[in-house]
């Protein structure tokens, strides 16, 4: 039976892999569900839930995408990282329309405010849109007004990184760097620069002039990197492409000397322990490295980054934490304040979120 709040076709709130019936999972499922998050690593198009998806599969009928919600658990299961980006892409050609563009925000920021999610930066690839012919100016205002209404009407702050898709090569990256650099352009929204896609055969070093041009006009670096690559992927982005957060950092695990230099520096790590199992980066979640980044001293925050397609949620990424590094109650709520802390919020914000946290730990268990 879906978990409450689960809606018919979505992915459960719970953990599917924890039996959630003794009285202890229940209650610590209940504080997940109502502690107040933020989220740094979660994608725009691989949030679309399956409703999203049936939907826009549905408006543009030539998809190869299933619009029947249930097909999708299915089409949704892969082989390995390539196939995930095989099938990551077939739902990317299904945006087409400024208004596919801000449906999808509006909509992912409604699944968000459900999570109690106040915060989230949201990657998103804009080079995926322009090239298939959406405008540049009709992509920003309707991601900034899904923005402007999600915050009035679900009281979640959104918001951007744009991501390069590093497969896409130079042409990709000089296309996100002009929509991300230019002041007549870049959406008041956005506040890092990001590189995503295959890290296989997609060296990291080639994309610094890129960033160092993001970075001069005020972004915040948090490419990707050691998700599917080993540890010599993080040391690149941190010297080449000034990376103030890894997004996965997987493979630093095999690498004390990284783990130290993430700690002393409070690099943070964006983990996404279900995707990594979905996309075949890691084995089972036993073997997640998770356990290994705390003991390090590296500040963790955990992170869902394709939702739907990997049939999780940002709550279920906290129970299966919860469950790989023991964290009661407590433990919870430390790991959605590293959230904040890494997040980049001004002060107030910070403030703002990590009050409301302290406060609903301090009432619970509510009556
Ligand atoms: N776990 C992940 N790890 C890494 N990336 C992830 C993950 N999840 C989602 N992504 C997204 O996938 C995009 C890849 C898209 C891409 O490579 C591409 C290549 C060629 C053409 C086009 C196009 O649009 O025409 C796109 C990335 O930019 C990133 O935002
Ligand atoms: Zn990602």
């Amino acid at each position: 039976m879906p978990a409450a709040g689960a809606r018919p076709g979505e992915a459960p709130l719970t953990d599917s892999s924890v039996p959630a019936t003794g009285t202890a999972d229940r209650d610590l499922h209940r504080f997940i569900a109502g502690l107040p998050k933020a989220e740094l690593h979660v994608h725009h198009v691989g949030s679309a839930s399956p409703r999203i998806v049936s939907e826009l599969a549905a408006r543009h009928p030539d998809s190869m995408v299933p619009t029947d919600p249930e097909a999708l658990a299915d089409y949704f299961t892969f082989t390995d990282f390539a196939h995930f980006i095989e099938v990551y892409l077939s739902v990317v050609d299904l945006i087409r329309t400024p208004e596919d563009v801000r449906l999808l925000t509006y909509e992912v920021a409604r699944d968000m405010a459900r999570q109690q999610v106040r915060y989230a930066e949201l990657t998103i690839t804009p080079f995926s849109s322009t090239r298939r012919g959406i405008d540049e100016r009709a992509f920003m205002d309707a991601v900034e007004d899904a923005r402007k209404a999600a915050e009035a009407e679900f009281g979640t702050v959104l918001r951007w990184c744009f991501d390069i898709p590093g497969e896409a090569g130079l042409e990709a990256a000089e296309e996100t760097t002009r929509l991300a650099t230019d002041d007549r352009i870049r959406p008041e929204g956005l506040v890092s620069f990001g590189l995503g896609g295959p890290e296989i055969g997609v060296p990291r070093p080639q994309f610094k002039p890129y960033f160092d041009r993001a970075v001069a006009a005020g972004l915040r670096s948090v490419p990707h990197a050691g998700e599917t690559t080993g540890p010599e992927t993080v040391w690149d982005a941190l010297t080449d492409l000034r990376a103030e957060r890894i997004g996965h950092g997987t493979s630093s695990a095999r690498d004390p000397k990284l783990l130290a230099h993430l700690a002393e520096h409070r690099i943070p790590l964006e983990v996404c322990p279900t995707s990594n199992i979905a996309t075949r980066a890691v084995r089972t979640l036993e073997e997640h490295p998770i356990k290994e980044f705390v003991r390090a001293g590296v500040l963790v925050t955990v992170n869902s980054d394709d939702p739907p397609m990997f049939g999780t949620d940002l709550n279920n990424e906290y129970a299966v934490a919860a469950r790989l590094l023991d964290l009661d109650e407590r433990g919870l709520a430390d790991l959605a304040r590293n959230a904040v802390e890494a997040s980049f919020l001004d002060p107030a914000g910070k403030a703002r979120i990590s009050a409301e946290i302290d406060a609903y730990t301090a009432a619970w268990p509510a009556s």
